[in-house]
């Protein structure tokens, strides 16, 4: 079964065409690493993964299933999701505890009745990522870095197979992201870690785990493949039009441009 296949997606809008025939398979076992500039179609992608819009054309299946034919409710239980435009809708007053039991259901508050053993693993979480301090304060006083880290472990509650992580790090200082990509690394080494998608603009943030690497420019793949043969400066400097050089420094890449 793959996480993830995304055949001959065309998405129109209006007068323009988002997503121009994108063709993507995520197997069990990749962590993919989704780059591109601002516009470029990553979000859009992933709103179709996760059944919040359809494609014109071309079929999308998640976790074995072929849309339309189940029901999404259940699927996005499978799926975590980690956004910075979550922020805005979670409840300022919800303390870190009350945040992560609301990943069990997938909703912004809590509705359903909490076991102990929900509560308890909510706690184990968030001790896990680090989190301890947070879990009796309430989400509106958490720093950008705080709370993405509470989002993570939210995410975390439904053990989901597929985490998607939506620029997790924008806004965040050096030491507040160097935070959140050890989380995210030390996620990827466990038993059991589910499938990661994660989105950024930044090659530096592409961690070891994330074997794999999509390129997307302009609404369409412009290099998929392992990430030690996309991430060169020659393919690099065609895919942001400009002459640009890596470097691997501790298992991350570095990015210049060149003059
Ligand atoms: N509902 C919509 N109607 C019309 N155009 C849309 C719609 N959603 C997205 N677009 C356009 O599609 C393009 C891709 O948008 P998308 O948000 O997927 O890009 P992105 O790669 O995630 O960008 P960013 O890195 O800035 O978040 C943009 O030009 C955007 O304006």
């Amino acid at each position: 079964m793959n996480i993830v296949e995304m055949k001959d997606i065309i998405w129109d809008r209006e007068e323009k065409t988002v997503l121009k025939n994108v063709n993507w398979t995520i197997k069990k076992g990749e962590h993919w690493c989704l780059l591109g500039l601002n516009g470029s179609g990553k979000t859009t992608m992933l709103n179709m993964i996760n059944g919040y819009i359809w494609p014109t054309s071309g079929s999308v299946s998640v976790l074995g299933h072929r849309f339309g034919e189940y029901d999404l409710r259940e699927l996005r239980k499978r799926i975590g999701w980690v956004s910075t435009s979550l922020h805005e809708r979670l409840y300022y007053n919800d303390n870190a505890l009350s945040i992560v039991l609301s990943g069990k259901f997938a909703s912004i508050g809590v509705y359903d009745e909490i076991q102990e053993a929900d509560e308890n693993k909510a706690i184990t979480i968030l001790k896990q990522l680090g989190c301890e301090q947070l879990i009796a304060r309430k989400y509106g006083t958490f720093s950008q870095g705080e709370k993405q880290r509470v989002l993570i472990a939210r995410a975390l509650m439904n053990d989901p197979e597929l985490l998607i992580l939506d620029e997790p790090c924008t806004g965040l200082d050096l030491f507040a992201r160097e935070q959140v990509l050890a989380m995210i690394e030390q996620l990827a080494t466990i038993e059991e870690a589910p499938t990661l998608i994660y989105v950024t603009h930044h090659v530096e943030e592409i961690l070891p785990c994330f074997n794999k690497t999509l390129l997307v420019k302009d609404g369409m793949v412009f290099a998929e493949g392992n990430t030690s043969q996309i991430l060169n400066s020659h393919t690099l400097s065609q895919f942001f039009e400009v002459p640009v050089h890596i470097e691997q420094r501790s298992r991350r890449n570095w990015l210049e441009v060149v003059n």
